[in-house]
């Protein structure tokens, strides 16, 4: 099993760190704390939205992952790896991991190509941390982005740390500044 301990350590900063180095284009997306998924489709303007899964497995957490979420590093967790998309084109890349003792019961495999937001904006008990942003580049995809966050969802148990990266071809498609 990839163990992926060469992986390069992210540089996460609290949002609020971040903002001046960020547009106020850019800031409306990176802050906002409602469903991206949702955001994404009104942006869209009728373009199609699609959940394109890019991967998903059970494995380690990178170090700065399960840091976040509070667990050792040699914890199995669930990793999944998506493309939201619209009309074909990936907008945003997001990797999401939980560690695996605490995903039993919740049929999060079954997701498949819908979006996890979409369910997880639905649970009342949902809980929202803080959000942390990065201008480096995902790991997981060979992608060009201009800003990354991520932040913790907890929800009946499990905790779920979800990082998104917008691309380039995004802002290209907004007519965004490229930070
Ligand atoms: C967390 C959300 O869900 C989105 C959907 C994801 C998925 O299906 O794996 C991952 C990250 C998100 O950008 C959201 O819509 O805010």
């Amino acid at each position: 099993m990839q163990t992926q301990s060469c992986a390069p350590i992210a540089r996460w900063l609290p949002v609020t760190a971040a903002r001046p180095a960020m547009s106020l284009p850019w800031w409306r997306w990176v802050a906002s704390t409602d469903s991206l998924t949702a955001r994404l489709i009104a942006a869209g303007e009728g373009r199609k939205f699609r959940v394109r899964l890019l991967r998903q497995s059970i494995g380690f957490a990178f170090a700065d992952e399960a840091m976040a979420l509070g667990i050792g590093q040699r914890r199995y967790a669930w990793r999944r790896e998506v493309a939201l998309c619209l009309d074909g084109t990936p907008w945003v890349v997001a990797r999401t991991v939980a560690p695996l003792a605490q995903c039993r019961g919740q049929r999060l495999e079954q997701l498949g190509e819908r979006s996890l937001g979409s369910w997880l904006f639905q649970q009342p008990d949902l809980k929202r941390g803080p959000l942390e942003v990065t201008s480096q580049p995902p790991r997981f995809a060979a992608v060009d982005s201009c800003w990354g966050r991520r932040s913790r969802f907890q929800h009946a148990g499990l905790s779920l740390l979800v990082q998104e990266y917008f691309l380039t071809a995004m802002a290209d498609a907004l007519a965004l500044p490229s930070r």
